[in-house]
């Protein structure tokens, strides 16, 4: 069974906006997730760059359903494995491999491979993976970049990750093949190790109406 797309499901959505955690305390992932839920943010990409992501994915599947919890730095089949295990409802990926995007089509969880060329693109297109993160997505030429590919690969819609801030956020949306944005500005690492939750709902909040309404791309403008 085809999942259904994740990026098409966000930027359907009223606020286009992933926000990405590294969870360093799996304690803090319960009040981490109601605080973006509060803001307006009902999704989170757990990171799993720690030893509490799998707690975290975990915790927040069970208690805060509300929240689409997914998994990101999935990196092996392994990762998926242990990601859909713990619960997570999607899985993101910094780069893409065969193997890699054999394992998390086979999990039967909406996946967002990561690219940062044209013709990593072309490769996912070939597989007919469609939906994608841009990534590093300001290092790798930031919104210039990705306006560029909407010409040659125009059926592929973009996550772009990596150096996006509240200020980039907005022409990001504006482009017609970004379904959504990602990243841990909304989430900063600062906020999570003072357990400020407050900061969070606000920079959720912040996220949320900066966001807003924005012209966007996403699978319902995808005309091939
Ligand atoms: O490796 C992955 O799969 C990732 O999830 C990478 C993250 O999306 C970015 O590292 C977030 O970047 P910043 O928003 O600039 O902090």
């Amino acid at each position: 069974m085809t999942p259904e797309p994740l990026l098409a499901a966000l930027s359907a959505s009223a606020v286009p906006v992933l926000p990405v955690v590294v969870v360093e305390d799996a304690a803090g992932a319960v009040p981490l997730a109601r605080a973006l839920v509060a803001g307006g943010l009902p999704v989170m990409e757990v990171t799993l760059r720690t030893p509490a992501a799998l707690d975290a994915i975990r915790a927040v599947a069970a208690e805060v359903p509300e929240c689409l919890v997914g998994a990101g730095t999935v990196r092996s089949a392994r990762g998926v494995a242990d990601a859909v295990g713990a619960g997570a409802r999607f899985l993101v990926s910094p780069g893409c491999t065969g193997g890699l995007l054999d394992a998390m089509e086979a999990s039967g969880v909406p996946c967002l491979p990561g690219v940062s060329t044209a013709s990593e693109a072309l490769a996912l297109l070939e597989r007919g993976v469609r939906e994608m993160k841009f990534f590093p997505a300001q290092a790798a030429g930031g919104a210039a970049y990705l306006s560029a590919l909407a010409g040659p690969l125009p059926e592929a819609r973009f996550c772009p990750t990596g150096g996006v801030t509240a200020g980039s956020a907005r022409e990001y949306l504006s482009l017609p093949n970004v379904g959504c944005v990602g990243g841990t500005w909304v989430a900063p690492p600062a906020a999570l190790a003072a357990r400020d939750w407050t900061r969070v709902e606000s920079l959720a909040r912040a996220a949320a109406g900066l966001c807003a309404g924005v012209r966007r791309g996403g699978a319902g403008s995808a005309q091939v």
